[in-house]
C-alpha cells in the first residue's frame, strides 16, 4: 500500500489568471480510503491526472512513498503507473474487440509481457467480482458488468493504490452499489490505498476521509469527517 505526500503543487494553464489546482500540502496515509468531491470544474480530474502521473507538474512534489513522480519523465511515469496504480474510470476504458478476460489481462499485454503467468489471477479476480463468463465479448456485457471487468483489471498487478474517477456515475443505482462494494472490499483485501473521485453520496460516506475541492483549493475537511476504517485505524 502506498501513501501520498503532496507539497506546493500548482497547476496552471495559459490564459487563466489563477491555478486550476493549488495544494500547498496534502498527506494520504497508506491503506486509507479517501473520497475527492467538489463541483464541476473544481479540479478533481486534474488532481487524478497529476497523482497518477497521467499529467506532469513542474511546480511542486507528488511523492508516493519515496518516488516523486513530478520529477519523472513520461516513459518512467508510465512505467511507474503500470506498476503501482490501478485505474477505474467512469466510462470503463475497455476494448470492444476483446473478451472480458483479455481486457483484464491488458495491463500485462501492454507492457509487452507474457500473460500466461497472470491468467490464474485474472480468472480469480473475475470470479471475485462476480463474472462467470470470462470469454464473453465486452460488447455484449451490461454496464455494471463492464465496470466489474474494469475493477478486476485495475487489480491485476496488485497495485499499491487504486484510483477511481466517478466509478459509479454511469451505472444504475443497483450496479453502482455493487461496484462501490467491490472497490471498498477489494482495496481492503488487497491492501491498496483507495482514492475515489465521486458525487455518489452512498460511496463517499463509506470512505475514511473526504477531501472537498472548490475552485482548485482543498476546503477544510469538516470536523468529524475523519472516521476510523472498519477493523481499526490504518495509519
Ligand atoms: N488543458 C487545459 N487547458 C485549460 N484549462 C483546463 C485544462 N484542463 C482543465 N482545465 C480547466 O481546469 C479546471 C478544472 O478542470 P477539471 O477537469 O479538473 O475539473 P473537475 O472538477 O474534474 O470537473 P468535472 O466534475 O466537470 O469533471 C476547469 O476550469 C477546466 O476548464
Amino acid at each position: 500500500m502506498l501513501g501520498l505526500s503532496i507539497e506546493r503543487l500548482a497547476i496552471s494553464f495559459p490564459g487563466l489568471p489563477t491555478p486550476v489546482l493549488s495544494i500547498p500540502a496534502l498527506e494520504i496515509a497508506p491503506g486509507s480510503r479517501v473520497a475527492v468531491t467538489g463541483p464541476s470544474g473544481s479540479g478533481k480530474s486534474t488532481l487524478v491526472n497529476i497523482v497518477t502521473g497521467l499529467e506532469r507538474t513542474t511546480q511542486g512534489a507528488v511523492r508516493w512513498r519515496d518516488t516523486d513522480i513530478a520529477t519523472l519523465p513520461e516513459s518512467k511515469r508510465d512505467a511507474w503507473r503500470a506498476e503501482n496504480v490501478g485505474l477505474v474510470m467512469q466510462d470503463f476504458h475497455l476494448f470492444a474487440g476483446l473478451s472480458a478476460l483479455e481486457n483484464v489481462l491488458l495491463p500485462v499485454r501492454l507492457r509487452a509481457r507474457s500473460v500466461a503467468s497472470h491468467i490464474g489471477r485474472a480468472r480469480e479476480l473475475m470470479s471475485r467480482v462476480g463474472l462467470a463468463r470470462h470469454d464473453q465479448s465486452i460488447t455484449t456485457m451490461s454496464r455494471g458488468e463492464m465496470q466489474r471487468v474494469a475493477v478486476a483489471r485495475a487489480l491485476l498487478r496488485k497495485p499499491g493504490v487504486i484510483v477511481a474517477d466517478e466509478p459509479t456515475a454511469s451505472l444504475d443505482a443497483e450496479s453502482g452499489a455493487v461496484v462501490a462494494d467491490l472497490l471498498l472490499e477489494l482495496a481492503s483485501e488487497e491492501g491498496a490505498t483507495l482514492l475515489v473521485v465521486s458525487h455518489d453520496a452512498r460511496l463517499v460516506e463509506r470512505m475514511d476521509r473526504c477531501i472537498r475541492l472548490v475552485a482548485g483549493r482543498i476546503v477544510a475537511e469538516p470536523a468529524g469527517e475523519l472516521v476510523a476504517p472498519a477493523g481499526g485505524p490504518r495509519a
